[in-house]
Parts: C-alpha cells; structure tokens; sequence
C-alpha cells in the first residue's frame, strides 16, 4: 500500500519498532487510539537492542520503583501469553553473587525482602551442593530471586507486534523516518511518504538523538556495542535449561557486572555476557571486528575462574546495542518544548522485562493520563542539557 493511501491523521504515531515501541503501539491499539508504528528495517531486524533469542527477566533490582514496575510486568508478559497463546516465559530462578559486603549486592536483597519476593539465602556449602559446576569465590554472597527466568526474547517481540496489529494498529516497515515537523499535528516524513498524528512515540533505541537532533534537542546517551558470547559446554547440558540450571548475575566481579543464561538456544552453548561495551554508532555497530576483543578476554577469565565446565573461548560471538543515560535509569518524558512528543530512551541494557510497564507509561503520557508509576526517576530534567531550545 502506498504511504499516501493510510490515513492521514492518526492519533498516534509510534517510531522505532524494538519491543518498546511496539509494546507502546500495542497499549495504545488496545485503548483505542489509531496508531501507526514505522521501522526503519525490514521486520524482524538485528540492528538495535532488541534481538536475540532470550533475555533474563527478574525482580531483582537496588532501586525499589524497578521492583514494583516488575511486579506488574510479570502479570503483563502473562497476559500476552495468553491472548496469543504462546510461551514466552521460563522460570529458573537467577543467582545473584557477590564479594561479601557489596552495597549494590545488599540493596538488592533489601528490596527483594521488602517487596515480599521468593528468595533464598545460600551458603558456601549450600552454594556447592546445589551447583557443583560453579566456583563460588572465597568471600562471596550468593542468594537466588525464585521469579526470574528467561524470557522468549524474538518471540516476544513478535507476539506483540502481531497483537497490536490484531488490535487494528498498522505496521509500517523499511521506512525510515527522515524528517519531524512539531505541531498541534505533528508531521513524520519517511522514505516512503509523510503521515500526521496527534501524538508522537520516538522509541528509537540507539538512534534516538539522531531523531531529537532537528528538534534542538541531545540526550546525554552513549551508545555501546555490545559482544554477545555463547561459551561450548565440555559435557553438553552441565548448565542446560533441561536440568533447571538458573541464570546468574555476578555483581562487579570485573568492572562491570557479568550475567549469563543456562544453555538452551543453541545446544550445549550458554550465553554469557558483560553488561558494557565499546562506544559507537549503531549504524557503523560492524565496522570493526576488533573492539569486542577487551570484553571477551573479561568473560573468559571469568569463564575459567566461575564456569570450569565451559571451554573459555567463545564458540559463537552475536554483537548488539546499549543505549546508557549516566544513572543508566530510563528516559520516560515528554520533548521539553513539544508536549505532544513523547520520548523513551535510554534502556541501558536492562529494558527488555520492563517493556510492558514501559509501554503503559508511554501510552498514558500520549493520551494525557495520569501515570500509573511515578515518573519522577525517568525524567529529562535530572540532567544538565547542552542544547535545549
Ligand atoms: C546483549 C544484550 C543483552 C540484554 N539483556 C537484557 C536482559 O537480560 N534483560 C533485560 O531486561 N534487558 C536486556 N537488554 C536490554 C534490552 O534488550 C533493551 O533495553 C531493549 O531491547 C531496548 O529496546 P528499544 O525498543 O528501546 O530499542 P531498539 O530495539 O533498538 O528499537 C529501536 C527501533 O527504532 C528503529 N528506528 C530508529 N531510528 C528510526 C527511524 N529514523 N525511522 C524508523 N525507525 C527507526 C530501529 O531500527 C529499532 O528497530 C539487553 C540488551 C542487549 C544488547
Ligand atoms: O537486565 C538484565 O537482567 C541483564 C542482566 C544484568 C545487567 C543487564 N542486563
């Protein structure tokens, strides 16, 4: 269908279809609202943040407001289970490791207590017993969130964008939007043609300030490509989904943390990751084969001194993107001078369980609701701009 055939007015116009525009796009179909969602690519693509097989889902957090948006998060991904009748959710539970004495480690568990979450408290003994494939470091903290697991990553974010359109929104992919002219009706320009809405969505992920930057506005984001190792078990099925291996989360063992997932996409590979990268642009993500190079030396020591069971070099490096504000909490806001533009960005690498309450927030904002969370940790004034008109 020719752009200039669609409609010409929407009442909201959502840009980026990673899985947190489209659950946008879905939350608005579902309340209603005319919505069209643009993709620069071709679905399903592997150029920003939200490709891949799986992601962890977890109520582990050392920020209460993350807890309580995941409490209403997991109800959510159900629900989409249900209305598509799909799995997109395996419970294995997440181990969670620590030099004894790590505040991050300690606010974590206060939260999880606080918030009344299932988990267990293991000793070194303990820890052995229950995973005698894993060296748990002299000195260390360890606890198990109960609730988390892994969620179907691909096929989640298909799931929704197959609902949105069920629920009458339309997808438009392969066009790039080019130009945004702010208004009462804003107008999108693409490489296909031009639409006008009421409200807009910009959820484009690592490009977001290259959409903001006609509009005199800059973000403080870096963008990080990030290296995405899966590691050859010498016994197939030692850390295997199969026999209820959890994910796990090593708290600042290097630098950054180090977080992994049971084998189970590719057999008898399992998936570990460092939570940083290297900065570039996500169109030049590619360009060099090199800059992975310092993260893979930082998992394969870790792999030799945790996973004894791994071969310590990768069999198979995937790459993605992270899109880092300073605090590495969201932007959930509207443009600071066009009201009716509405911004989410910034996910830093743990946005993907977050979607469905990110969604939810970002369809109130557009229709003029009050939130149902607090959007006060979310907001762009927590930072000193450099160029806001
Ligand atoms: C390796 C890795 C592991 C991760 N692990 C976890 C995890 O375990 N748990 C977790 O919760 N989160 C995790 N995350 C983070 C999570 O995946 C991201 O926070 C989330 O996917 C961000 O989604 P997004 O929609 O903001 O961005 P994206 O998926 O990048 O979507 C943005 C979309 O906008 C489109 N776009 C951009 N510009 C334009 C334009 N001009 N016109 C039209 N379309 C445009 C892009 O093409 C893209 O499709 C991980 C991320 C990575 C990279
Ligand atoms: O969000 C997640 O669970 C993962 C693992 C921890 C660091 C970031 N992403």
């Amino acid at each position: 269908m020719a752009a200039q055939n669609v409609s010409s007015c929407f009442d909201a116009l959502v840009i980026g279809a990673g899985i947190q525009g489209s659950f946008t796009a879905y939350h608005l179909a579902k309340n209603n609202m005319r919505t069209l969602l643009l993709e620069q690519f071709l679905l399903p693509h592997s150029r920003g943040s939200s490709h891949g097989q799986t992601r962890i889902i977890r109520k582990t957090y050392d920020k209460n407001f993350y807890t309580q948006m995941m409490i209403e998060c997991y109800q959510l991904w159900k629900q989409l289970e249900t209305e598509a009748n799909v799995t997109l959710y395996r419970q294995t539970g997440l181990i969670v490791m620590a030099v004894e004495g790590n505040l991050d480690f300690q606010a974590r568990v206060r939260t999880l207590v606080q918030n009344q979450v299932p988990m267990e408290s293991l000793t070194s003994e303990d820890f052995s017993k229950r995973f005698p494939a894993v060296n748990l470091p002299l000195g260390s903290s360890a606890i198990i969130d109960k609730t988390a697991g892994v969620l179907y990553a691909d096929r989640a974010l298909k799931t929704v964008q197959d609902l949105f359109q069920r629920f009458g929104g339309m997808i438009r992919d392969g066009e790039k939007v080019v130009d945004i002219q702010p208004g009462s009706l804003v107008s999108v320009t693409t490489t296909a043609g031009m639409y006008r809405a009421k409200n807009l969505v910009i959820t484009a992920g690592p490009w977001a300030n290259k959409l903001l930057n006609p509009m005199r506005l800059q973000l403080p984001l870096k963008t990080l490509r990030i290296a995405v190792p899966y590691w050859k078990e010498k016994v197939p099925g030692t850390y295997g989904i199969s026999k209820s291996f959890p994910c796990f989360l090593v708290l600042n063992q290097a630098r950054h943390h180090i977080y992994g997932l049971p084998s189970n996409e590719y057999p008898g590979l399992m998936k570990i990751c460092y939570h940083h990268g290297t900065e570039a642009e996500p169109d030049e993500r590619d360009v060099t084969s090199q800059t992975h190079f310092h993260d893979i030396k930082v998992l394969a020591d870790f792999v030799s001194e945790y996973l004894p069971g791994l071969d310590p070099t990768p069999a198979i490096v995937e790459s993605c993107m992270y899109t880092l504000t300073p605090d590495e909490d969201f932007i959930l806001d509207r443009h600071p001078v066009h009201s009716n533009i509405i911004i989410g960005a910034g996910f830093s690498g743990h946005g993907f369980k977050l979607a469905p309450v990110v969604g939810k927030v970002l369809c109130e904002l557009s229709m003029g609701k009050r939130t149902s969370y607090s959007l006060s940790p979310f907001k762009i004034s927590r930072f000193q701009l450099k160029s806001v008109l």
